[in-house]
């Protein structure tokens, strides 16, 4: 059986727990590996090898030329051993390979975009205000990062981390989800060949509350970033005050996507679907809160639910399937439990609502893309990040009830308007609460745009300059040229 172990300083190592978990495929609950299950003490070697590798200044003083280089060959990597890492992330997650494909080449994408940027955010001089002075902004490292991903895109997420720490010269210690740690160990295999120095890159596997608490909670880490749900972000944010890191959270959304009755309705049709039942709607941004416009309530609705009866779902691995399983059996259970709970409410089931019947499924944790109507902004449903393929469809008859339901929510992370009027789109997106926000379109991130949520969807950016700027310190560095006696004592 494929076992993976530990990266820390330098060496492929095993817990000392002696531990182990399968990592199961979820389209058929195959053991596909086995993962050694770390402790704190595993934790506290790799947070040592990071503090060490920091302090001794191999990578954190290098040149930022020298960074971006180290970068540029890590996504170039990745590119060479592309399909590798997408059938592995298919067969952790049920994700399609066509979804996976798409993941990988973002995740290159995302480690070119921190090596262009890495050598061109050094600092600026300021305007000093006092007479025969230099002032200047300089740029340095954080220090020591610990780093906690999600299942649902677990490359794509530990990506958007480990590329601007990288790029701003930190030290790190990653620990995946412990469901799906196969492809960000991979990418740990190719920064080995990269040749990194020892202690720069460290991966820990295993459990949240022992390997994430200790990351979050242990007085050498600088800062913590996790991706994840809402209570664990709660958690990491209470541990994290042990020694006043910095922080960064990115936490769910239950995301609304509003469609006007003026909107082109089949491109809006298509794109509503495309919004939630990508990766089976375990996707932060998922645009699961429906709120369409009254008179067109039926227009829209009856097309949605005849395409969402049309979804072939299946292994990833087939060409013809467009929808996968959820990650797990718990994860199964929840979903069915969110959607029993919006029919005790009130909401009714226009398709889906179930486990599918195919005996071809039954080994895997599928649930039918699912439709909810009648639904209102007080229902557990609309409220609650399901994260699963479950649409919620409420109504509003004015632009002003539109906003003020997308913004009824704790979550602040994106959401969509549709509408051929641009004008009334703009009002819409200015009074909109969301970190993100697609006028016409759903979905769409790139390494350009920062991203991160308003309201209790997180505290501050990944991706864009932002995402590089999360992982470094702003020192104001200011030179008297004439420095004289001041004689004030
Ligand atoms: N905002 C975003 O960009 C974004 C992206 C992807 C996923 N998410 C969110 O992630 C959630 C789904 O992922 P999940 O179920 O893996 O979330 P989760 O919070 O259960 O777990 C996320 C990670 O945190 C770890 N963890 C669990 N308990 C911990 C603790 N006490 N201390 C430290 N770490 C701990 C887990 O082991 C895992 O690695 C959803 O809410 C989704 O919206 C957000
Ligand atoms: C941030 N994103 C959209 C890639 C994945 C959210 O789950």
């Amino acid at each position: 059986m494929n076992f993976k172990q530990n990266f820390i300083n330098g060496k492929w190592v095993p817990s000392h727990t002696s531990n182990k978990r399968d990592i199961m495929n979820p389209f058929n609950q195959e053991i596909i590996a086995q993962a050694t299950e770390s402790d704190e003490t595993d934790t506290r070697y790799a947070i040592a090898a990071a503090r060490e590798a920091f302090d001794k200044g191999e990578w954190s003083r290098t040149s930022a030329t020298e960074r971006s280089k180290k970068l540029h060959t890590i996504a170039s990597f990745i590119e060479r051993d592309n399909e590798e890492l997408a059938q592995l992330e298919t067969l952790d997650t049920g994700k399609t390979l066509d979804e996976s494909r798409g993941d990988m080449e973002d995740i290159a994408g995302v480690f070119r975009y921190y090596a262009e940027l890495a050598d061109k955010h050094g600092g600026e001089v300021i305007d000093s205000p006092i007479p025969n002075t230099i002032s200047k902004v300089v740029y340095e490292p954080v220090g020591v990062c610990g780093q906690i991903t999600p299942w649902n895109y677990p490359l794509l997420q530990a990506s958007w981390k480990i590329a601007p720490a990288l790029a701003a010269g930190n030290t790190l210690i990653m620990k995946p989800s412990e469901i799906t740690p196969l492809t960000t160990v991979k990418v740990f295999e190719l920064m080995e060949e990269a040749g990194l120095p020892n202690g720069v890159v460290n991966l820990v596997l295993g459990k949240g509350n022992t390997v994430g608490a200790e990351l979050s909670s242990n007085q050498e880490v600088d800062l913590i970033s996790f991706t994840g749900g809402i209570n664990t972000g709660k958690k990491i944010m209470q541990s994290a005050s042990s020694n006043v890191k910095k922080l960064a959270l990115e936490l769910g959304g239950k995301n609304p996507n509003i469609i006007f009755a003026d909107a082109d309705l089949d491109i809006a049709v298509d794109q509503a679907l495309h919004a939630v039942y990508f990766h089976a709607g375990q996707i932060c941004s998922a645009g699961t809160r429906i709120i369409v416009e009254e008179k067109i309530h039926d227009s829209f609705v009856e097309p949605l639910v005849e395409r969402v009866k049309n979804i072939t779902l299946g292994s990833g691995f087939e060409s013809s399937t467009q929808m996968g399983p959820l990650i797990s059996k718990e994860h199964l259970h929840k979903v069915i439990q969110y959607v029993e709970n919006g029919k005790k409410e009130g909401a009714v089931i226009a398709v889906g609502g179930k486990q599918p019947d195919a005996p071809e499924l039954k080994d895997g944790f599928f649930y039918l893309p699912t439709v909810l109507t009648n639904c209102t902004s007080d229902m557990s449903v609309v409220q609650n990040e399901g994260f699963g393929p479950v649409i919620t469809i409420e109504t509003f008859t004015s632009e002003q009830e539109a906003v003020q339901l997308a913004n009824d929510s704790i979550y602040g992370l994106s959401g969509g308007v549709w509408t051929k009027d641009i004008a009334k789109a703009e009002r819409c997106v200015a009074k909109m609460r969301m970190g993100t926000v697609w006028m016409n379109d759903y979905n769409v991130y790139f390494p350009h745009a920062p991203w991160g949520g308003f309201k209790q969807s997180g505290i501050g950016r990944e991706l864009g300059k932002a995402g590089l700027e999360e992982y470094q310190e702003a020192k104001h560095v200011f030179q008297n040229l004439r420095p004289k006696a001041l004689n004030w004592f």
